[in-house]
């Protein structure tokens, strides 16, 4: 079942007379208890499209499920009660969102008060969880980045979401810290079935999940899911827009460009969405030497892209 259903997903941000179209159009799928990162570089939309699933901010047009919530529809009181029920949120620096002079389990509890009912054994079950079950009583101050972190993946979670949503997750602490943040991840994704979604510019996290999505320009381009080890099997059709035609031939040359650490452990597809729209690196449009337009042909198999007579009796004549 879908967890994340996004189809022609825009947002426009206005500014006085600025216009920022920061999606144009993106389609996103993610299965429930689905473990997935989205990467892509500084500006491309990763953090307007988690503000969006994690119900802060609103999209312009297009279509966004997520559970039993359309996005683009809900009354206020609607998303007052998406974000306490559905959502979890973890952002890069969280120290801004926990109360220091507060112990790491009244940290825990607090969002609970506020929304009326504490449950102190299950904050306590969710420190444990952390791996801070000797350190509740500890005030945040006490307690390290890294610590303090996972305090806050414990309050994410104080709300029993279905999703969690995490920008960033690893972006201030050290590589033993975020392994660590990424061990609690996928036990909480095994053994609660949270679906999480983390938003990243470090290629690295590739080896962690199950999939990984890129965003360019606002739009989803590329997708890498992991060829080997028991998950993939489960994730067998859960790829939204993408088919045999979409599966790229030269994909060994993308990955050695695009990502360390993919590796072979890693399938590319290219996104194609519903109307038949795909985007191609800039690398092989460079060096096909194609630009505005190309030829394209279609054996039954395999769909290619090639340079014009044109274009090629000019790249003949330049040699
Ligand atoms: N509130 C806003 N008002 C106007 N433009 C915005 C606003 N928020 C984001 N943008 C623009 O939208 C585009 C996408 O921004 P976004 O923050 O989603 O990118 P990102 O991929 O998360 O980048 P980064 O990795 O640097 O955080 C950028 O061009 C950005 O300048």
């Amino acid at each position: 079942m879908e967890m994340i259903r996004c189809e022609g997903m825009v947002k426009i941000y206005k500014t006085d007379d600025v216009e920022v179209v920061a999606l144009q159009g993106l389609n996103l799928n993610v299965r429930q208890g689905e473990m997935m990162a989205i990467i892509g570089n500084s500006g491309s939309g990763k953090s307007t499209l988690l503000n969006i699933l994690g119900g802060l901010d609103r999209p312009s047009a297009g279509q966004a499920h997520v559970g039993k919530w359309n996005l683009l529809k809900m009354t206020k009181e609607q998303l007052i009660a998406y974000k306490r029920e559905t959502v979890g949120f973890i952002w890069q620096n969280n120290a801004r969102n926990l109360i220091p002079y507060l112990t790491a389990l009244q940290n825990v509890e607090l969002p609970m008060l506020i929304q009326g009912k504490v449950d102190r054994a299950f904050a306590k079950q969710l420190l444990s969880a952390v791996g801070l079950e000797h350190r509740m009583g500890s005030r945040l101050t006490q307690l390290s980045g890294g610590e303090q972190q996972r305090v806050a993946i414990a309050i994410a979670l104080a709300g029993r979401p279905q999703l969690l949503l995490a920008d960033e997750p690893t972006g201030s602490v050290d590589s033993a810290t975020g392994e660590q943040i990424f061990e609690i991840f996928r036990r909480l994704n095994a053994e609660m079935g949270v679906t999480i979604v983390i938003v990243t510019h470090d290629l690295s996290v590739a080896d962690r999940v199950d999939r990984v999505v890129a965003i360019r320009d606002g739009l989803t381009s590329t997708e890498w899911i992991r060829r080997e080890g028991g998950e993939t099997g489960s994730l067998a059709g859960v790829v939204h827009g993408v088919g045999e035609a979409g599966e790229m031939e030269s994909a060994g040359a993308a990955i050695a460009q695009a990502a360390v650490g993919f590796g072979s452990r890693h399938e590319q597809y290219v996104v194609i969405d519903h109307i038949g729209r795909l985007q191609i690196p800039k690398e092989y449009l460079e060096s096909m030497n194609v630009g505005g337009k190309a030829v394209l042909s279609f054996d039954g198999r395999r769909v290619t892209i090639g340079p014009s007579e044109e274009q090629r009796e000019e790249e003949g004549e330049g040699v």
